[in-house]
């Protein structure tokens, strides 16, 4: 997942966008970019890093305009290192458009195939976001029927769009002298909503936190498969343009994607995990007699919400034995393991009267990879913990992610292939309970009954779009670069040394 954000308005929206991307910065950490359009030009600023260091003063000041967008970049396809693939992408024609992307394209190869020898168009980076950008431009074109562009041409285009691109996109562009464009997947896999201020700025942003965090109403979430088009006036058309739409929201973002704070397709991510804490009460009853717990600690920062309620249902003290360096970023969508191993050392510190002789129930709020959970068991038992016990408030990860999470390879998790007691071992706690599948699309989905159901591909194998095979997916790793076992990026270790 990635942060997206755009805002059409009557003033300078620069200041507005970068405070929006920082609301989103937990959905990418590893670069970040901003464009603004005044007198149809662009001026666009991009690179890697997180918010705060890519965009200095300077760089703001050359972001004028009064509409624009963003992205907050956590890489799931082509080089995870790479400047070049950081979001906005811009070409020069029709109009000249930029364009930000949260998801991840399956077909994006056939695609750039498709896009040199049919369309003659030149794809110069790995990124399914440049190939994305590429299929909108060559289908504007053709459904353009003359200046100035009329909102059914763009949906006509995105029609067209929708036909020729599988996997799952939430998608920002900017026309310049135009408007912006804000489309999502049939399967409304990414998340996107739209909102507006006092004095009339829209915007569209990957979250609600986003827009509320800016003074903005939330006003609704962008429907799958529909496009809105906001001209720069501020006024906004929209068009279903999928033919058979339907709401299948990816449920990793509730179990730890998404902020707390924010509402997605009208469920709280707070009280999803809040109820997933609750069932997850139940299957720790089964397994250890609460008895046997001296005392609940959460693995910060995402498991806290079911921690706190898994700990009142179990009548259970809950205190907080490990402390966060808040000046960690999130290890999981870092790319390398390496550096995410590392990280959670860097990240996490014991308060050690927690632990000593005592019996803890651990909880997080997924078990992926295990890197954290490893670290953390031992973390525990250093401390003094008589048992550590390790409860998960997702099921066990045992399938790769295709549509915009970075777990692209089954071997790389750690409850692929494996029995719960299997990885019990290889984590090294005492007993392991993990959520069961129905349970948690009961307590999450109860929250919304128009849903149509989750992609919970990671725990299910289910993959909505329903095209997923496994060479697909061995495919789509084959150009990724910087996910490799080990691989480390110490770049991003480094403190700051930007000098203004
Ligand atoms: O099994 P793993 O591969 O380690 O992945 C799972 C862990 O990664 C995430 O934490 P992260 O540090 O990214 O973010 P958080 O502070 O929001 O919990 C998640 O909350 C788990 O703790
Ligand atoms: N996580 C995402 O949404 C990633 C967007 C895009 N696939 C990229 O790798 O840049
Ligand atoms: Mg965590």
């Amino acid at each position: 997942m990635c942060g997206i954000v755009g805002v059409v308005s009557s003033a300078p929206v620069n200041q507005l966008i970068y405070d929006a991307l920082l609301l989103l910065q937990h959905r990418g950490q590893d670069a970040a970019g901003i464009v603004t359009q005044q007198e149809r030009k662009f001026f666009m600023h991009k690179a890697k890093g997180m918010v705060r260091d890519v965009f200095r003063t300077r760089n703001m000041r050359a972001l004028p305009g009064n509409c624009g967008l963003g992205q907050v970049r956590y890489p799931t396809a082509g080089n995870a290192y790479s400047e070049e693939e950081a979001q906005p992408f811009y070409v020069n024609a029709p109009f000249g458009i930029v364009l930000v992307h949260n998801g991840n394209l399956t077909n994006a190869q056939a695609l750039k195939a498709e896009l040199f020898s049919a369309d003659h168009r030149h794809i110069n980076t790995e990124s399914d976001s440049e190939v994305l950008l590429n299929v909108l431009a060559h289908e504007l074109e053709k459904s353009t029927r003359g200046v100035p562009l009329q909102p059914d041409d763009v949906f006509t285009a995105v029609r067209n769009v929708h036909r020729r691109i599988r996997g799952s996109y939430a998608v920002i562009a900017l026309i310049a002298g135009h408007g912006l464009l804000a489309f999502r997947d049939p399967f409304g896999i990414r998340p996107l909503a739209m909102g507006r201020s006092k004095d009339g700025t829209v915007m569209v942003g990957s979250e609600s936190v986003a827009l509320e965090g800016t003074s903005h109403v939330f006003e609704r979430n962008i429907d799958p498969g529909e496009a809105v088009f906001i001209a720069l006036d501020g006024t906004v058309h929209a068009k279903q343009c999928a033919e058979r739409p339907r709401l299948h929201p990816c449920i990793f973002e509730f179990v730890y994607l998404a902020r707390p704070d924010s509402v997605l397709d009208g469920i709280s991510v707070y009280q999803a995990r809040l109820n997933l804490g609750e069932t997850l009460a139940k299957r720790v009853i089964s397994t250890v007699p609460p008895s046997d717990i001296d005392v609940v600690i959460p693995i910060p920062e995402s498991s806290r919400p079911s921690a706190t309620q898994l700990a009142h249902l179990l009548g259970l003290p809950y205190r907080e034995g490990f402390v966060k360096n808040r000046y960690v970023g999130r290890t999981f969508i870092m790319p390398g393991q390496g550096v995410r191993k590392k990280s959670v050392r860097q990240k996490l510190n014991v308060i050690g009267s927690e632990f000593k002789g005592r019996n803890v129930l651990l909880v997080d709020d997924s078990i992926v990879r295990g890197t954290t959970s490893r670290e953390i068991v031992q973390m525990a038992r250093d401390a003094g913990a008589r048992k550590v016990y390790l409860a998960s408030a997702a099921p066990p990860v045992r399938f790769p992610n295709v549509y915009g999470i970075d777990m692209p390879t089954s071997s790389e998790l750690v409850a692929h292939g494996r029995s719960v007691e299997e990885v019990r071992e290889i984590i090294g706690c005492d007993a392991l309970i993990y959520q069961d599948v129905d349970a948690m699309k009961k307590a999450i989905g109860s929250l919304n009954p128009k849903l149509d159901g989750f992609d919970a591909s990671c725990f299910d194998g289910v993959y909505v779009t329903g095209d997923i095979t496994a060479a697909d997916i061995a495919r789509l790793n084959e150009n990724r670069v910087g996910v490799e076992e080990g691989g480390e990026d110490t770049s991003r270790l480094a403190l700051p040394n930007h000098v203004d």
